[in-house]
């Protein structure tokens, strides 16, 4: 089974419900009609219900609960708990009303919030940060956990690197510039996020340009400190650095530049050193290598709200909506 079946089955055994708030989206609407039809998980559609019946033409929505802002009979009670949640930060009943009315990213995370949907997938027409800072501000971090980041599902074709050609790649999508602390956090979050997706045991390599000392520089020192960091808070996890790409997750390479390590030539968990080389190697991989690439994923987050690109497919949407229902399992 592909690592995209066996989340879908994980969904279905236990049906969550997502809301899809980018209604004016066709692709979102595409995977409305394959999520119901797959019956993946029950959907929230926040809009006009003709409107969307309209531009869903030869779709089938009749199981979606379509939720209209300006009808919602919580309405009151969501601008209430928002004014509560965010009083000391300047929200006021006006602005609430303002937002839970026009703004379907803030109303679908509070019917997240509030328990009516267990999780969020947007993305495929606003920016990340717009999709990500109502859910940051809302729903919080988990219990126990410093920082939310950001990773990406990435299943190679034909590829016998990683766990069969799936990999993790993170932070691919939230902390732009992470220190050491934050990074060692995002790679213990990130092995966590591999034992529960991919259900194999994580092998997390410190991404730099450098491997073992071969380079000096400042950027360098970072990902030594985060890894210095990551092995002293996760003494069982197998992790390491500073390794480069290829010492980590080519064998052959991995022997000859990083010879003591257990981790090089062997790693499914890749912890760029910052976002650009983040997003700007997935998208590489996910362009070049013709891979799957699932993400956005938050981790660290109170409740599941996950993100997309806007090069995504209803297909990728269909498989984030999966993992972030079984997120919420
Ligand atoms: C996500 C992002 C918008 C947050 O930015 P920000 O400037 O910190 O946003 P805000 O200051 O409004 O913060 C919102 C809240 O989230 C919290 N927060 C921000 N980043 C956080 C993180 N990584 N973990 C936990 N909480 C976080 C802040 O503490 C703040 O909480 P508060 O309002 O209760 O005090 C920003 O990190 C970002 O733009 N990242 C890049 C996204 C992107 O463009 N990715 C590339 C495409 S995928
Ligand atoms: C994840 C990402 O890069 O998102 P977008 O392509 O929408 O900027």
């Amino acid at each position: 089974m592909s690592f995209i079946e066996d989340i879908k089955a994980r969904a279905k055994s236990n049906k969550k419900t997502i809301v899809l708030p980018e209604t004016t989206d066709i692709r979102t609407l595409k995977a409305a009609h394959l999520v119901l039809q797959e019956e993946i998980a029950n959907v929230i559609l926040i809009g006009d219900a003709a409107e969307i019946q309209d531009k869903a033409e030869g779709l089938d929505l009749s199981q979606a609960e379509i939720i209209n802002p300006k009808t919602f009979e919580e309405m009151d009670t969501y601008i209430t708990e928002l004014v509560k949640l965010r009083e000391k930060k300047g929200m006021t009943i006006e602005k609430a009303n303002q937002l839970l009315h026009n703004d379907p990213l803030f109303l679908g995370v509070m019917m997240v919030k509030q328990g009516k949907a267990d999780g969020m997938v947007a993305g495929a027409i606003n920016a990340t940060a717009d999709v990500l800072r109502p859910s940051l501000q809302i729903l919080k971090t988990a219990p126990n956990t410093k920082l939310v980041s950001a990773f990406f599902v990435m299943v190679v074709p034909d590829c016998d690197m990683g766990a069969n050609g799936t990999f993790i790649f993170s932070d691919a999508g939230l902390n732009q510039n992470p220190n050491s602390e934050e990074l060692a956090a995002i790679a213990q979050s990130s092995a966590k996020s591999f034992s529960q997706l991919v259900g194999q045991e994580p092998v997390v390599a410190m991404l730099s340009h450098s491997t073992y000392g071969s380079a000096k520089h400042a950027d360098v020192d970072k990902v030594v400190e985060a890894t210095r960091i990551a092995k002293m808070e996760a003494p069982d996890l197998k992790v390491d650095g500073e390794l480069q790409l290829d010492a980590a997750i080519v064998a052959s390479v991995g022997k000859a530049k990083a010879p003591s390590s257990s981790v090089a030539g062997q790693a499914n968990v890749l912890i760029f050193p910052d976002l650009d080389a983040g997003n700007i190697g997935y998208k590489l991989v996910q362009r070049l290598a013709k891979a799957e690439a699932y993400g956005p994923i938050t981790q660290g987050i109170a409740k599941p709200v996950n993100d997309l690109s806007r090069g995504c497919s209803a297909e990728d949407i269909v498989g984030v909506v999966a993992i972030t229902a079984v997120q919420a399992q």
